[in-house]
């Protein structure tokens, strides 16, 4: 069986941890079938135990007692480029696995699974990327114990600045602040409101992304001309922000400004990619 795993940006500004959508490329492809064993073949020069795909096998095939299965992945963005690259491969392993054992997983279930490889590749056991590359969509983590998911449908256009340098996440969660001033959590908390909003009903709102105050002062500094770039275009987009934990920066341009956001992003960072909201893991090939 072959499957699509999307890539996914989480955050969008102000939901840090919380929101996340699934973009329709790049993403890797994921090839399963029935074997003895865990055997993970990828583009990856790791070995296959530090694969986030194996741990995701490793405890699927435990609780169902599977005979086992050869993964094989390709990737199709390179990790640390704040595209949910190992989301990926965590919630393609996991759907495919589903699939290939007809184990009828819910969309739930399959979150919980593919976080066990966020937990190995960040150290934090956060869903914001695997959540959409299941379920599609902008999705809400709304409790993480017991976990709940809300997915909304959107349709936006989407342009991706992939500069050229390498963002760890785990690196990037170490350099937050563990304490933050009561007016910095309810901005966000505000913004964020209005950005589930702005998705529902009304764009013009989507701006609020652009006001995040917990995780952006700190990481914008870690991506060259950031802060520049986004002021150089916040009147030509809905909005623009770090995806994710960067360096991967992402736009939604407004409809006469594409080409001009375009423009701008590709003069700065060179690797532009125009996309749109991806519906999650795709099966290609029985
Ligand atoms: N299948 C995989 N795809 C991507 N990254 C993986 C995979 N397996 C393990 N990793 C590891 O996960 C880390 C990348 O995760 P992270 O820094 O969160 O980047 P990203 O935002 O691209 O997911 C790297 O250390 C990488 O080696
Ligand atoms: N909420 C997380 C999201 C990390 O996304 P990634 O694509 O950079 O792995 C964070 O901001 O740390």
């Amino acid at each position: 069986m072959k499957f699509k795993a999307p890539c996914t940006s989480a955050n969008l500004g102000v939901g840090f941890d919380v929101f996340g959508l699934c973009l329709n490329e790049p993403y890797d492809i994921i090839e399963i079938k029935e074997d003895e064993g865990i055997i993970i073949e990828s583009d990856l020069n790791i070995e296959q135990k530090k694969n986030v795909a194996y741990v995701v096998a490793k405890k699927m095939i435990e609780d169902f007692k599977l005979k086992g299965v050869r993964i094989k992945i390709k990737k199709g963005v390179k990790p640390g480029s704040g595209l949910g690259s190992s989301a990926a491969s965590s919630a393609g392993t996991a759907v495919a696995i589903n699939e290939l054992y007809n184990l009828k997983l819910s969309k739930l279930e399959l979150v919980e699974y593919a976080s066990l490889g966020e937990e190995l590749a960040s150290g934090d056991k956060h869903y914001d990327n695997v959540a959409p590359a299941i379920f599609g969509g902008f999705t809400i983590i709304a409790n993480k114990k017991p976990l709940d998911i809300i997915k909304i449908d959107v349709d936006l256009n989407i342009i991706i600045a992939l500069p050229d340098i390498t963002i760890n996440t785990k690196k990037a969660r170490e350099i937050l602040p563990k304490c933050y001033k009561l007016e910095d959590v309810v901005n966000n908390l505000g913004k964020a409101s209005a950005v589930v909003y702005a998705f529902l009903k009304d764009k013009e709102r989507l701006k609020y992304i652009m006001d995040d105050k917990l995780a952006e002062p700190y990481r914008g500094k870690l991506i060259p001309n950031y802060f520049e770039v986004k002021n150089i275009l916040k009147d030509k987009v809905y909005a623009i922000s770090i995806s994710g934990s960067g360096p991967a920066i992402i736009a939604f341009p407004k409809e006469d400004c594409a080409n001009e956001v375009k423009e701008v992003l590709k003069e700065y960072y060179g690797n532009v990619i125009e996309t749109c909201v991806g519906k999650g893991v795709e099966c290609l090939k029985n």
